[in-house]
């Protein structure tokens, strides 16, 4: 159960007070969700999102994710919306800990992935990253490929530990990736974490809302591409579904057009986007402690999919011309 403080209905009116949103009525913990502290809340007859920052947030990256979601419900893109108090602050503070109030989204992420929702998530992620260019903050992508290497060296030999030959492995597409990726590619504020428990629909052919914006960042946007191609495009039993990619990358270019630069880097965009779930991945599972809440995820499913990018020669594997 992702609620790790304990917050006191005094202490809820006492924040509701600086608010513009009604009396506080009362909190219900989420089960979802791994890393912040998040309650559905009822004030003044509607539904909120409060949500208190556990530690995996840095504290100095607030503002730019909480401007972020406001820069973006502003252009039309249905993301959760920070709340401002009377002082229009959308920061608070919960038993000693940030704290941040939001707009209610409808809809859920889909538990059977079909060909139409990555045929509706193509378009939306295209119209959010139009919707970034005019948004001024910025922020390193910290998981990037120097993010990588550092992953890499931690995790070295232990990867062994996980699967036979895995460090080898690493150290091969790690070599690949250093000496090959591209820097000049358009770029902007991306997601970066655009899993389907990340996306809402109440239909399957359109997105509903779009939350979780705590690894958002600034890089190139064919990189939030591959990293949805890897979340979306295969199926349970670890087979890419050519479908799937085809539609969402269709919709997507239709929305935002690809450059040739762009076409060409998709297959090494999407190995090192396999790279960077498969080393934080390995990282918590080598890291886990045993009887934890968080079940680690399973680092060997991106392994599958680093291999198949490598096997790719053009993005025709991708369904495009
Ligand atoms: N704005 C929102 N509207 C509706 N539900 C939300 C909203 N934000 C979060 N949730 C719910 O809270 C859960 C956890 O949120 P998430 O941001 O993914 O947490 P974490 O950062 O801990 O992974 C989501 O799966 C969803 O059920
Ligand atoms: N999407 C990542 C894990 C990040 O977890 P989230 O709950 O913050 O979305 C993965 O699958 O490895």
């Amino acid at each position: 159960m992702a609620v790790y403080t304990a917050v006191a209905d005094d202490e809820m009116r006492a924040l509701l007070a600086g608010y513009d949103i009604g009396p506080f009525q009362g909190l219900a913990g989420i089960q979802q969700g791994v890393e912040n502290s998040n309650w559905i809340l009822a004030a003044g007859g509607r539904r909120y999102i409060l949500t208190v920052y556990e530690k995996r947030v840095d504290p100095a990256d607030l503002p730019y994710f909480l401007g972020l979601m406001d820069h973006l419900t502003h252009r039309g893109i249905r993301c959760p919306q920070p709340v401002q108090d009377r002082q229009g602050r959308a920061l608070a503070e919960l038993a000693g800990k940030p704290a941040a109030i939001f707009t209610f989204l409808p809809g859920r992420g889909p538990t059977r992935i079909v060909p139409a929702h990555c045929r509706a998530l193509g378009t939306a992620l295209a119209e959010l990253h139009l919707a970034t260019a005019d948004f001024p903050m910025h922020r390193p992508n910290t998981l990037a490929l120097a993010g990588w290497q550092s992953l890499a060296g931690g995790i070295g030999a232990r990867a062994d530990e996980i699967a036979p030959g895995l460090s080898r492995e690493i150290a091969a597409s790690m070599a690949t990736l250093a000496a090959d990726w591209p820097h000049d590619l358009p770029s902007g504020t991306i997601h970066a974490d655009l899993f389907p428990d990340n996306v809402f629909y109440e239909r399957a052919d359109r997105v509903s809302g779009i939350i979780d914006f705590y690894f958002a960042c600034s890089d190139a946007f064919a990189y939030e591409i591959a990293i949805c191609i890897n979340a979306w495009c295969f199926e349970p039993d670890g087979q890419f579904n050519i479908t799937k990619a085809r539609l969402m990358l269709g919709a997507y270019r239709a929305v935002r057009p690809f450059s040739d630069a762009e076409l060409a880097s998709l297959p090494l965009l999407a190995e090192g986007a396999a790279m960077r779930f498969l080393l934080t991945r390995a990282h918590d599972w080598l890291n886990r402690v045993e009887g934890a809440l968080v079940k680690p995820k399973d680092p060997l499913e991106y392994l599958h999919k680093l291999r198949f990018h490598r096997g790719v020669t053009g993005p025709g594997a991708y369904g495009l011309d």
